[in-house]
């Protein structure tokens, strides 16, 4: 049988990074020579491939929405000539490009994977191989036709994902979605996960940076702090809320959103609980940030709804518009 073909996008992260002596940093060459060179990667089962290195190598503390722009043209291009993909990353802002990605694309029929490690390949005990291997194993072999994030043998969708160890091995959690396969003896997809395969053409939409405010609320927080996020030139704003979607009722408060929702701040309110789903309906504390023009944002995780913004922003959208399509599921974002 003709041995698949693998493209991988290395931007930077731990899985190739080496000691400096200003701590880790990522060292040109290394990981592609590694990689290479290694008779595992090379075994007849697995697929060929070709890495592209990028330039520079980042820390992905350092992404930014045109480093996603990079990586969306980069495997647009590439579209054609691979099976599958996989976009090697630091773990520290993964979610957030895997999410981002995941809007970015529309129609994928192949896999995008985004993984990388929390060990360097270049130290002792290194969970980059294993997660490389498998990634491109998954990439090349199973019918994935979405962005996903695979790490520590678990594949999840990749808008459900967030960095919810830092320093352990399981790195990983999708909160309020199944992985969508496990690697274990076997590698068993798990049953209804993986998005429908839609035979259209692939559509790859540009994102530009956005102002888009977070909120973290907290007992006793000022007028003075809400407002001075708010009313800046912000486009939407993410507001962080207690349990199903509670704020505190105290109108100074609620009158400061009310008034940037009417200039057309997209306002969502997430939860601040790692698992659930907003339910605005649930209190009267929630109630009052619904009446005020408050959208849910549902289950989603703070990376997927950010991602989501940019991208809705990013486009030429009515405001309207765009609150009606943050609460809809996109790519398998949210459950309502
Ligand atoms: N494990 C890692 O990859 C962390 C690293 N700081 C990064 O995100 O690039």
């Amino acid at each position: 049988m003709k041995r698949k073909r693998i493209y991988i996008a290395y931007t930077g992260g731990t899985i190739g990074m080496k000691k400096s002596s200003r701590g880790y940093i990522p060292a040109e060459g290394f990981l592609t020579e590694t990689v290479v060179n290694n008779a595992e990667f090379n075994r007849e089962e697995m697929p060929l491939f070709d890495i592209h290195e990028y330039c520079p190598l980042i820390d992905s503390s350092d992404m930014s929405p045109e480093h996603w722009q990079l990586i969306a043209d980069d495997i647009k291009s590439k579209y054609q000539d691979y099976d599958g993909f996989v976009v090697l990353h630091g773990t520290d802002t993964m979610a957030y490009t895997a999410s981002a990605l995941s809007f970015m694309f529309e129609n994928l029929t192949k896999p995008v994977i985004v993984t990388g490690s929390q060990i360097p390949l270049s130290q002792l005990r290194s969970d980059g191989q294993v997660n490389l291997l498998n990634a491109m194993y998954l990439a090349a072999n199973y019918p994935i036709a979405e962005v996903s994030l695979f790490f520590n043998n678990q594949l999840f969708r990749g808008n459900r994902a967030t960095k919810a160890h830092a320093d352990g091995f399981n790195a990983f959690a999708s909160p309020n979605l199944e992985p969508l396969a496990l690697s274990g003896i076997n590698i068993q997809l798990i049953k209804g996960q993986l998005s429908p395969y839609v035979e259209n053409e692939l559509q790859v939409t540009s994102i530009t940076p956005q102002p888009i405010g977070v909120l973290y609320l907290y007992p006793g927080i000022s007028k003075e702090v809400v407002e001075s996020l708010v009313n800046g030139s912000i486009k939407a704003l993410v507001l962080l809320s207690f349990g199903v979607g509670n704020a505190p009722q105290d109108p100074e408060f609620l009158a400061i959103l009310e008034q940037a929702s009417k200039r057309g701040v997209v306002i969502i309110n997430l939860t601040q609980c790692l698992k659930g789903h907003v339910n605005m309906g649930g209190y009267a504390t929630g109630n009052a940030l619904l009446n005020i023009g408050v959208i849910s944002g549902y289950d989603m995780t703070l990376e997927a709804c950010l991602t989501k913004l940019h991208y809705l922003l990013s486009q030429n959208l009515e405001v309207e518009t765009i609150r009606h399509l943050m609460q809809d599921n996109l790519r398998g974002e949210l459950s309502r």
